[in-house]
């Protein structure tokens, strides 16, 4: 699509495929089919193999990229060096094909003040985590710095919220199943932008609970003659496990991602997975057989408890469907929604909309200090969770609606409806032109801004600058530890001539 025409909602292209190794470890991301596929076909990846010319340079690194990638210039070109940190000297190789170009670094010469040795020992093959080789400090500053940069045009941030104990955070994972070379079964998950299954028995931010349970599958599977999935040849059965972990309530909900409906033995497993596991409060079997990266498919059958997981953020209950989306960090989301909250300046009489709403976490918080709360989002489980959700905490001011959160926008603005203040927090893609051009519509007096990509916020609130707001206030808050992503919450507010 043109850029112009489509005010630069289009997706970034990528221009260079880079990929690095410290200390010579070998490229762990070497393409399967899947990984292949998603870069281009293979006759050009293998022509760009043939044609390849590899040269090894010692460089100084002069900065971070967003994404944390060591910044070094060669021969007019800014290279991106996975693993390497500001200040330090490396030797790397360079392999170049066309207009293609290869990284990797093989041995960092003068170490940074800010490197440490990573915790995780698949941390080099992963790729799950970005700044594992870096201290905490560091990955603080660096987490400040790009969002500092990237919210220049509206001011500056204000300093990170950071996490004490940034490990064991996430309450949800999802592991995959294979088979290595001698043909046992292994479980991890997929190195980073590819299908290739990184063997591993702990990840050091999953709920170590979590890891404990896809662990005793695996070691079920053989006994049970089930068989993991073969992406390729599309045979096998277990594909995925799910695993969700209510932080506060202990409730654990396990969801076995297989490739089809008939599940032989099923009774006795999820027996002997009980057995072993007390802690278990709900399984479920959900069935994706496509040809999809998506974990999840549309069937779901219970095989044990309610279903649905229960945890307490902020005081009041959720309900957790599977398929619903739920903050990966609570102790985090706490921190997060309390910002938003605060800057919606909430006085006990506003009409609040939570766009994107999920299971109605931020709209049902919000409705304790709002006239009424409107609440819209897209996937049906998660509209089902926040009704059940607003009954469960007595909530009588909160109405939760089932669609897409822009032409719900579009639809309000044009019965001419009113709202005072609209939180949104829409997915990585960010919103859209028809939900910020009915907010211009709308006029609310403040927008709340919740985001887990920072480039596409910025995108978003310029389109609101432009459009009569303006930018007050940019609280950054570290959910994802570790990795590359920052949680951020702006406040937005209507300028008097505009509203006027
Ligand atoms: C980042 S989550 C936020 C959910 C919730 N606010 C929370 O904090 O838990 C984004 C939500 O937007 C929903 N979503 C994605 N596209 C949407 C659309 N076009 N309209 C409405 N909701 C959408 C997703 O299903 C997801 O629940």
């Amino acid at each position: 699509m043109n850029k112009r025409k489509n005010n630069g909602y289009k997706k970034l292209g990528k221009k260079h495929k880079q990929s690095n190794k410290p200390q010579g470890k070998k490229n762990s991301a070497q393409a399967t089919r899947k990984g292949d596929k998603s870069q281009g076909k293979y006759s050009t990846a293998n022509k760009r193999r043939r044609n390849k010319k590899t040269v090894t340079l010692e460089v100084t690194c002069t900065g971070l990229t967003n994404e944390g990638k060591g910044i070094v210039q060669w021969e007019g070109k800014q290279l991106e060096i996975e693993h390497l940190l500001p200040g330090e000297t490396a030797e790397i190789t360079v392999s170049t094909s066309g207009r293609y170009v290869d990284t990797e670094l093989k041995r960092v010469i003068t170490p940074s003040k800010d490197r440490i040795k990573p915790i995780c020992s698949y941390y080099y093959d992963c790729g799950g985590c970005q700044l594992l080789h870096m201290n905490e400090q560091a990955q603080e500053r660096f987490k400040q710095e790009t969002i500092d940069k990237l919210m220049k045009p509206f001011g500056k941030p204000a300093p990170i919220l950071t996490m004490d104990h940034p490990y064991d955070y996430r309450n949800k994972s999802h592991t995959t199943f294979g088979l290595n070379k001698e043909r046992q079964i292994i479980g991890g998950l997929y190195a980073q932008n590819s299908h290739q299954l990184i063997s591993m028995d702990r990840c050091l931010i999953h709920d170590p609970k979590a890891d404990e349970i896809w662990q005793t599958i695996k070691g079920m599977m053989k006994s049970f003659k089930i068989q993991p999935y073969n992406e390729d040849t599309g045979k096998g059965f277990l594909r995925h496990v799910l695993v969700k972990v209510g932080k506060v309530s202990g409730e654990i909900m396990v969801v076995l991602v297989v490739s089809s409906p008939i599940f032989k033995g099923q009774n006795n497993f999820v027996k002997a997975l009980r057995k072993a596991h007390p802690e278990i409060t709900t399984i479920l079997m959900n069935v994706n057989n496509r040809d999809t990266s998506m974990v999840l498919g549309n069937q779901e059958k219970v095989l044990f408890g309610k279903g649905t997981i229960t945890d307490t953020l902020c005081g009041l209950k959720f309900d957790i469907s599977a398929k619903s989306f739920y903050q990966i960090n609570p102790v985090q989301t706490e921190k997060l929604y309390a910002k938003a909250i605060e800057m919606a300046q909430l006085t006990g009489k506003e009409t609040v909309i939570d766009a994107y709403c999920g299971i109605g976490t931020i709209g049902l918080i919000a409705s304790q200090q709002a006239g009424r709360v409107i609440g819209v989002e897209l996937n049906k489980d998660a509209v089902r969770d926040a009704i059940r959700n607003s009954k469960r905490n007595g909530v009588k001011n909160a109405r939760f609606y089932q669609g897409d959160a822009g032409k719900f926008m579009v639809e309000m603005a044009a019965r001419g409806e009113k709202a005072d203040v609209v939180i949104m927090d829409p997915p990585r893609s960010g919103s859209d032109e028809a939900f910020l051009s009915s907010v211009v519509k709308l006029k609310p007096k403040r927008v709340v801004y919740v985001s887990c990509n920072p480039v596409t916020q910025v995108r978003d609130m310029k389109y609101l600058v432009r459009n009569g707001y303006e930018v007050k206030g940019i609280q950054p808050v570290d959910m994802f530890p570790q990795t590359v992503h920052v949680e951020t919450v702006a406040e937005i507010v209507l300028k008097k001539e505009a509203g006027a």
